[in-house]
């Protein structure tokens, strides 16, 4: 027989909630026990409705109660997160993976305490096939994220550089660098570039090209893979999601699948 694991979830929006919505309604091996969240009025009635009950808990308590700790907030308060849930011995599965790129210390913190960081494909594609290739060489990664000008809105590096993006009116190519540079200038809108830069070849070498496109109805992303043994380009369309305009509905759902993963007998993809 089977031990159910615990999860927790950090922040109920696009992300959080979907996968606590998913994981009330049941799935094998999983059990919601506790969330953190901002507005805790909203909070409690988004709750009321769960068959089960988790804790609505400080972000920082999350670890206590749950073996599995997942971070679904802003970036903003993913250290208070992170370091509870490694600290630990967590299993610890990250939405905010760009934040993740500047604290790599994390990974060798979780090396002594005994946890696992666990970061999901989220709105991107392709991560099992960038991993197998990694394990020979790989000569380059790159990554386009074309998104609507709206979808990017907020970004530091718009107003380090002065973009508006309400002024955008064809496409624009509105940065390109690495993903440890596109991580720090759009701590919001390119977690898969990170999440791509952590499968591959390290976000020095993982080119980042971000697109503005008006009227663009999905969140797009190309990567190109050139390695010894394999050529691929993949790409996905992403519809957002209606309370996130930055994030796409897929997220919610590979974190789920993620999570499955962690517990199923049967595991498909690499
Ligand atoms: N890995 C991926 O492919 C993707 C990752 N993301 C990232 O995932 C994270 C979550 O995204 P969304 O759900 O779309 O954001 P969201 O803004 O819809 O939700 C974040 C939630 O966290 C809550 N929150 C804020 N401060 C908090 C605190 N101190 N304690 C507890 N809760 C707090 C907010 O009230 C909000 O409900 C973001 O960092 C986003 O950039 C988004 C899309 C794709
Ligand atoms: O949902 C998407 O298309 C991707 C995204 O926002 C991110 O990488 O943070």
């Amino acid at each position: 027989m089977r031990l159910e694991k615990t999860v927790a979830i950090a922040g109920l929006g696009a992300i959080g909630l979907e996968v606590a919505r998913a994981l009330d309604k049941g799935v094998d091996g999983l059990r919601l026990v506790a969330v953190s969240a901002r507005d805790q009025a909203k909070a409690g009635a988004n709750l009321a409705g769960f068959s089960g009950r988790p804790r609505l808990l400080p972000l920082e308590a999350l670890a206590d109660e749950a073996e599995i700790v997942v971070e679904c907030a802003p970036a903003a308060v993913f250290a208070q997160v992170a370091g509870a849930a490694i600290a630990r011995g967590r299993i610890f599965v990250p939405a905010s993976v760009g934040a993740l790129l500047p604290r790599m210390h994390l990974v060798e913190e979780a090396r002594r305490s005994g946890a696992r960081i666990v970061v999901p494909t989220g709105a991107l594609l392709g991560l099992d096939a960038v991993r197998a290739a990694a394990e020979g060489s790989v000569e380059s990664v790159t990554i386009e994220t074309r998104k609507p000008p709206r979808g990017l809105e907020g970004a530091p590096y718009l107003a380090e550089m002065g973009l508006d993006m309400g002024a955008v009116t064809e496409p624009m190519l509105v940065f390109k660098g690495n993903a440890l540079e596109a991580a720090r200038g759009f701590p919001a809108n390119v977690n898969v570039a990170a999440a791509l830069a952590l499968a591959g070849i390290g976000p020095e070498r993982t080119m980042v090209e971000i697109w503005a496109i008006p009227g663009l109805a999905r969140n797009t992303h190309t990567i190109r893979v050139e390695a010894a043994a394999a050529r691929f380009t993949m790409s996905i369309e992403g519809v957002p999601s209606e309370t996130n305009p930055r994030t796409g509905k897929l997220t919610p759902l590979s974190i789920l699948a993620c999570l499955r993963g962690l517990v199923s007998t049967l595991k498909v993809g690499s």
